[in-house]
């Protein structure tokens, strides 16, 4: 797979007045990629992917999309792709058919292009019946197949499960998980849900009050996680103090000892501790889930 970059951003910031939605922001994405963009609701998705899509301008840094800024080149990147950015508005009266037909016409795209997307987005079927009969799920493949009618090199979805139900859901993600090995698409898909993105991105960026917190593959989102060793013992402070003899560094939280990148056993802690005279109720050695990894780094405020 080749690895150009399609998104780079350097620095990338954006203020509303005193409020900075988004902060120094650096993204790459590359060619073939599923890319994630994960953050709570307000954390600035919409303000970052608005600025790649040269739809607002940086108060800070740049954006480079397949290695162009803006400046001169707009038309050129704009043509290379295709967005889906909040719902799109049909004439509900007209087709689903006739609706891409009349994009089609602005882009100067052949019929037989209206009837690939339509093939892409499993809505053959559903062609020509009227946009108001269709579900919202139906509507949001409608809209992603307008956003393909161009053969983009790259897609970029904002938040396209919100409100749909879970088959709505199912349908999306099936359709995203094809299109860079079938299509050799690009994608860049946001949401607030954790547990869809990690059933289709490749990639993930996570964001959290303008900041990005973590940038790289769900599988190194995953190998920063070190075990935890959680203790209940009857004397925390001489527990603690005994334990830093051995070279162990607990925390106190909650009624209990919590030890982090733990190099030995927890049986061997035990056993130690149980020797030295403590009373030890409960010690576990625990990893944590993504969905915790990712509320510790969006500060519990994920909506999940
Ligand atoms: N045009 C604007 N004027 C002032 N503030 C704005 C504007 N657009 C966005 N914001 C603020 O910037 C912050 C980030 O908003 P943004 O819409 O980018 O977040 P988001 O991650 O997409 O969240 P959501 O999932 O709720 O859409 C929010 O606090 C929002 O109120």
């Amino acid at each position: 797979m080749s690895s150009e970059v399609l998104v780079s951003t350097n620095g990338l910031t954006k203020r509303f007045g005193d409020q900075i939605s988004v902060d120094h922001v650096d993204l790459q994405i590359k060619q073939g990629q599923i890319f994630g963009f994960l953050g709570p609701n307000g954390a600035g998705k919409t303000t970052t992917i608005r600025m790649l899509l040269g739809l607002m301008k940086p108060t800070e840094g740049d954006v480079q999309i397949f290695g162009k800024s803006f400046d001169n080149n707009r038309i050129d990147i704009l043509r290379r792709v295709g967005a889906l950015v909040e719902a799109p508005s049909y004439y509900r009266n007209l087709t689903g058919y006739e609706n891409l037909k009349l994009s089609s016409e602005i882009l100067g795209v052949s019929k037989q292009r209206i009837d690939e997307v339509l093939e892409i987005v499993r809505l053959t079927e559903a062609a020509h019946r009227q946009v108001k009969q269709y579900s919202l799920g139906m509507k949001q493949r409608l809209g992603i197949a307008l956003a393909l009618l161009g053969s983009p090199e790259l897609l970029i979805l904002d938040e396209p499960t919100n409100g749909l139900d879970p088959s709505g859901i199912h349908e999306i993600r099936q359709l995203i998980k094809r299109l860079p090995q079938d299509f050799g698409i690009t994608v860049l898909i946001s949401s607030h849900n954790l547990a869809e993105i990690e059933m289709v991105a490749t990639h993930v960026g996570i964001i959290q009050s303008g900041k990005l917190k973590f940038h790289g593959t769900l599988e190194g989102l995953r190998g920063d996680n070190k075990p935890i060793v959680e203790i209940k013992v009857n004397n925390l402070a001489k527990a603690k103090e005994f334990l830093a003899q051995q070279k162990l560094h607990a925390e106190v939280k909650d009624d209990m000892l919590f030890i982090e990148d733990v190099k030995e056993p927890v049986s061997s802690i035990n056993k130690k501790l149980v020797i030295n005279g403590f009373e030890v109720s409960h010690v576990v050695s625990k990893v944590q889930t993504l969905e915790e990894i990712f509320l510790d780094l969006t500060g519990r405020e994920g909506a999940l």
